[in-house]
C-alpha cells in the first residue's frame, strides 16, 4: 500500500529531484546553474558554500544545488550526498594539470553510501577555448568505464553558449522514474 501511494505521489505529486553539481573550483558550475534557470552568462565569484535553485525541465522539478570547488570547501561536499540521486561534475577541459584531483575527488564521492545508486553525469566544460581537452581523452584519463555502480554519462559542452547542457540535462531527465 505504501509503494502504491509512493508510484502514485510521484505520478501526480510534486515531486522534487536533487541534483547536486560538484567539481573543482573554476570549473564552471555556477555558470551553467545559472545558464539552466536563465539561459545567460552570469558574472560569478568562487562560489563559498552553495547555490541552489529549482529548475524545471521536460515538466520535471529539480533541485540543483552547485557546491564551491576551493580545496578547503570539498570535504564539505559529504554534506549533500543526502536523498541525491544525480551528481553532475564538472569538469574544465582546459584544466590537464588538475584532473587527477577531479579524478580522485571522483572516486572518493563514489564510495560513498548515499550516491551508491547515483547517476552521474559528467560535463566536459569549456570546450570553446582551442586545445581543450575532448570528452573522450577526460573520460579516459577520468577511468569512466571503471565505474560499475553507477551510471555514468559524459557530455562536451560549452556553459558561455550554452551548448551540449541541455543534452546533459536530457540524459539525467531520461533516468528520472516517473
Ligand atoms: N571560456 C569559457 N569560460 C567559462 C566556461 N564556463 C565557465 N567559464 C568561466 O570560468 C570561470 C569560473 O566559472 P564559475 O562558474 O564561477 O566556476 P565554479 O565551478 O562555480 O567555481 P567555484 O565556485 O570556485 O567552485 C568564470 O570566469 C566563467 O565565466 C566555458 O564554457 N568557457
Ligand atoms: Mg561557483
Amino acid at each position: 500500500m505504501g509503494f502504491l501511494f509512493s508510484k502514485l505521489w510521484a505520478l501526480f505529486g510534486d515531486e522534487e529531484h536533487k541534483i547536486i553539481i560538484v567539481g573543482l573550483d573554476n570549473a564552471g558550475k555556477t555558470t551553467i546553474l545559472y545558464q539552466f534557470l536563465m539561459n545567460e552568462v552570469v558574472h560569478t565569484s568562487p562560489t563559498i558554500g552553495s547555490n541552489v535553485e529549482e529548475v524545471v525541465f521536460k515538466n520535471i522539478r529539480f533541485l540543483m544545488m552547485d557546491i564551491g570547488g576551493q580545496e578547503s570547501l570539498r570535504s564539505s561536499w559529504q554534506t549533500y550526498f543526502a536523498h541525491t540521486a544525480y551528481v553532475i561534475l564538472v569538469v574544465d577541459s582546459t584544466d590537464r594539470e588538475r584532473l587527477p584531483i577531479t579524478k580522485q575527488e571522483l572516486f572518493r564521492m563514489l564510495q560513498s553510501e548515499e550516491l551508491r545508486t547515483a547517476s552521474v553525469l559528467i560535463f566536459a566544460n569549456k570546450q570553446d577555448i582551442t586545445d581543450s581537452m575532448t570528452s573522450a581523452e577526460i573520460s579516459k584519463q577520468l577511468c569512466l568505464t571503471s565505474i560499475k555502480d553507477q551510471a555514468w554519462h559524459i557530455q562536451a559542452c560549452c556553459a558561455l553558449t550554452g551548448e551540449g547542457l541541455y543534452q546533459g540535462l536530457d540524459w539525467i531527465a531520461s533516468r528520472v522514474k516517473r
